[in-house]
């Protein structure tokens, strides 16, 4: 049996590189001979990055070069009732994250939503995508890629679903500029956040466009996907689910728990959400959606630099008959509970506090139930952050909480 020194040793000497350990070695074993190296170079003891709770080859594949583990502090919020579309009931929320003062305040929000009688949410839109850009030779040729791609879409939906059992193509939408075509493949992933199913599937439909017009693949994401990058395109059309959560909370509650007014907080989000984005051209019309989404992806095993995405959206906040109406609508929240960071045991956990792990029945239903509940969770975040705005609570909350 291989030993961490023996196999550190082997490094050092050139006959093994550093990540082809696991070929030639349990992969506890191969994290401990590169903590070993890195150690030795960099002077990290790295012992409390070695002390993880898992076997290694848990996370195969999900990461490479792997040295241990971070930890990061889980909390839950709640238990907070949702009406949605695709969950209802009392649910805890998991949130994982290391900004004190964050699960208090979202608490307080989920606590307010369950004395006004619980927070609606819905997925509306639903639909991974992935935009190959083609190079064609001019105008005229771009115009017969986008009529043959009109024409053709069962061929190309015939060769995507080739490649999986669960994916289902919905769309192809061209956009022409000079002699590039992009074509955005939209699919229907079920249960999966679905990016590699829709990868793998666009390639499998590229090779149908080049063997039957006279474009060429220049790469098989062109950035009008969009992946993890902040985009306009997802913010109108969606990307993943589309999830909008929304409460009417009554006057007094507003009162007596948030310490504030429904005019205060309708005002606030005006100034600063709505007119306060728009004058520094974000895409985030929101305070702090987020903190929440990041908190939630961590805890459930979610692709955390599709934050970006997650952090499209819009709240709004109007005075009713003397209550505070207050909605969320995440235009591109990216998520899975198979797939991915959900295989790993801690992220599973998290998965089960909602009762979302693994596929749904009717498959793409426990997707649906996460996303419905980090909308919910965002909400709680939204009306509790522009509470303590509007009663000058922020810097003293941080400063007893967070420091
Ligand atoms: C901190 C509070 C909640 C105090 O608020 P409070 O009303 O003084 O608290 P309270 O002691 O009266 O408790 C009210 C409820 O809050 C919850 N709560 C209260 N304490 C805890 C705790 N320790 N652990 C768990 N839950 C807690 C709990 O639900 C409790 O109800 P109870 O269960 O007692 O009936 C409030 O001041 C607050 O929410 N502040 C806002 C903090 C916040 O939202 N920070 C988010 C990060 S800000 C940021 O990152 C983004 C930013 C700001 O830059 C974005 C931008 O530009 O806007
Ligand atoms: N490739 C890329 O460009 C990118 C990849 N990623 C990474 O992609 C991963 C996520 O991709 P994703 O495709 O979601 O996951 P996986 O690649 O882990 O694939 C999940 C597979 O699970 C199977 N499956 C089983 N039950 C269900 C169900 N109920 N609903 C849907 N699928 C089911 C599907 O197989 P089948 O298809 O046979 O039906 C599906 O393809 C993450 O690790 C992320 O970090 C992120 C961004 C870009």
């Amino acid at each position: 049996m291989t030993d961490a020194a023996s196999l550190a040793d082997r490094v050092r000497e050139g006959e093994l590189r550093f990540h082809e350990l696991e070929a030639h070695a349990d992969a506890d074993v191969a994290t401990e001979a590169r903590r070993i190296l890195v150690t030795e170079q960099s002077g990290a003891s790295l012992d409390a990055v070695g002390n993880y709770g898992f076997p290694a080859d848990v996370a195969d594949s999900a990461i490479e070069n792997m040295i241990g583990a971070i930890q990061v502090p889980m909390g839950v919020v709640g238990p907070v009732s949702i009406d949605g579309g695709a969950i209802s009931g009392d649910t805890y929320l998991p949130l994982a994250t290391t900004e004190g003062a964050l699960l208090a305040s979202v608490n307080r929000g989920c606590s307010v939503i369950d004395s006004a009688g619980g927070a609606t949410a819905r997925v509306l839109k639903s639909g991974m995508t992935r935009a190959p850009v083609f190079r064609v030779a001019d105008v005229a040729e771009a115009e017969a890629l986008v009529e043959w791609t009109r024409n053709n879409f069962e061929a190309l939906k015939d060769a995507a679903e080739e490649t999986t059992n669960h994916g289902e193509l919905l769309d192809v939408t061209p956009y022409v500029v000079g002699n590039s075509v992009y074509l955005r493949f939209r699919y229907d992933t079920k249960d999966a956040m679905g990016m590699n199913m829709a990868t793998i599937a666009t390639g499998a439909a590229c090779e149908v466009v080049e063997a039957e017009t006279t474009a060429s693949l220049v790469a098989l994401s062109g950035n009008l996907c969009t992946d993890k990058k902040p985009a306009a395109i997802n913010a109108v059309e969606g990307r993943g689910r589309s999830v909008t959560a929304d409460v009417l909370i009554p006057r007094e509650v507003v009162e007596e728990r948030l310490h504030t007014t429904p005019e205060a907080i309708s005002e606030l989000n005006t100034r600063k959400n709505l007119i306060g984005s728009a004058k520094a051209g974000s895409f985030g019309f929101n305070a702090h959606v987020a903190n929440v989404v990041a908190a939630m992806f961590l805890a459930t095993g979610q692709d955390e630099a599709q934050v970006v995405e997650g952090s499209n959206a819009i709240t709004t906040a109007d005075v009713q008959d003397g209550d505070l109406y207050v909605s969320v609508s995440l235009a591109s929240l990216e998520v899975g509970t198979v797939g991915g960071g959900t295989k790993l045991p801690t992220q599973s956990e998290g998965l089960d506090i909602i009762g979302v792990r693994g596929g749904g029945d009717p498959a793409g239903s426990n997707a649906d139930a996460l996303a419905e509940c980090i909308a919910v969770g965002a909400l709680a975040g939204e009306l509790s952050l522009l509470s303590a705005l509007a009663s000058r609570h922020l810097a003293s909350a941080h400063a007893e909480h967070g420091r």
